[in-house]
């Protein structure tokens, strides 16, 4: 697998049913600076997940940025994406690399120091410690937010890549990353930016600043 750079992943905006809309903040998230994209739906049917993945992966090949699909592996083979993200109580890890081979980047919440050290976590590409601040995007299934301390102790006893998810904004990112993540993901704020393109490039000069990039 090629050197993955998860600097800064935008995860796409379930809320934006409209298309226009969707793709070009997308577009500008690329434009912008995202090293890597996570296509997530949570709400719409199969052929409108299809049909959004098939449209990214073809955004994403032009900008030449990885496209990860979040929960369905289904959606991720049949797009042929560059990988998936996966939760606690998603398709088990062991399976998922089964089905998608070593060539696939996989990603793994986790929202506990325990869960950091567990064989899964250790095998996965990156973990996404989940949450580290609060957030109002994720509706469902949100554990306590690990903050800052939870970053640092998981950084301690995790040796592959960290991306931190919930809650950043330009305010917080630095911190993030001068206490050891190797990238953050964000939701809102790309995609609830007045001027997502500037957004995603500011982001992108504090994370470069702040870390080894
Ligand atoms: C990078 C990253 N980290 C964590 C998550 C959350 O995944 P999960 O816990 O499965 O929740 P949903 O996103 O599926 O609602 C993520 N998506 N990305
Ligand atoms: C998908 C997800 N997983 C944990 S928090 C979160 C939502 C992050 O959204 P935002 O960046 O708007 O806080
Ligand atoms: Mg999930």
């Amino acid at each position: 697998m090629p050197k993955v750079d998860y600097t800064l992943m935008y995860v796409t905006d379930d809320s934006i049913k409209q298309d226009n809309t969707f793709f070009n903040i997308l577009e500008t998230a690329l434009l912008g600076g995202a090293t890597i994209i996570q296509l997530r739906e949570k709400t719409c049917d199969t052929v409108t997940f299809y049909q959004r993945a098939l449209r990214c992966k073809a955004l994403c090949d032009k900008y030449n940025i990885p496209l990860i699909i979040n929960d369905r592996l289904d959606i991720a083979l049949a797009i042929n994406a560059d990988g998936v993200h996966i939760g606690q109580a998603d398709m088990p890890y062991s399976v998922a690399r089964k089905l998608l081979g070593n060539s696939k980047i996989i990603g793994l919440s986790v929202s506990t120091k325990v869960q950091a050290v567990q064989p899964n976590a250790q095998a996965a590409d990156y973990i996404g410690i989940s949450p580290i601040f609060s957030t109002k995007t994720k509706k469902t299934d949100l554990a306590k937010p690990l903050g800052i301390l939870g970053l640092k102790e998981i950084r301690e006893l995790y040796n592959k890549p960290i991306v931190c998810i919930g809650g950043i904004h330009k305010g917080n990112a630095q911190e993030i990353i001068a206490n050891g993540a190797d990238g953050i993901a964000v939701v809102s704020a790309i995609s609830k930016a007045a001027h997502p393109e500037a957004a995603t490039k500011e982001l992108k000069e504090i994370l470069c600043k702040t870390g080894t990039n």
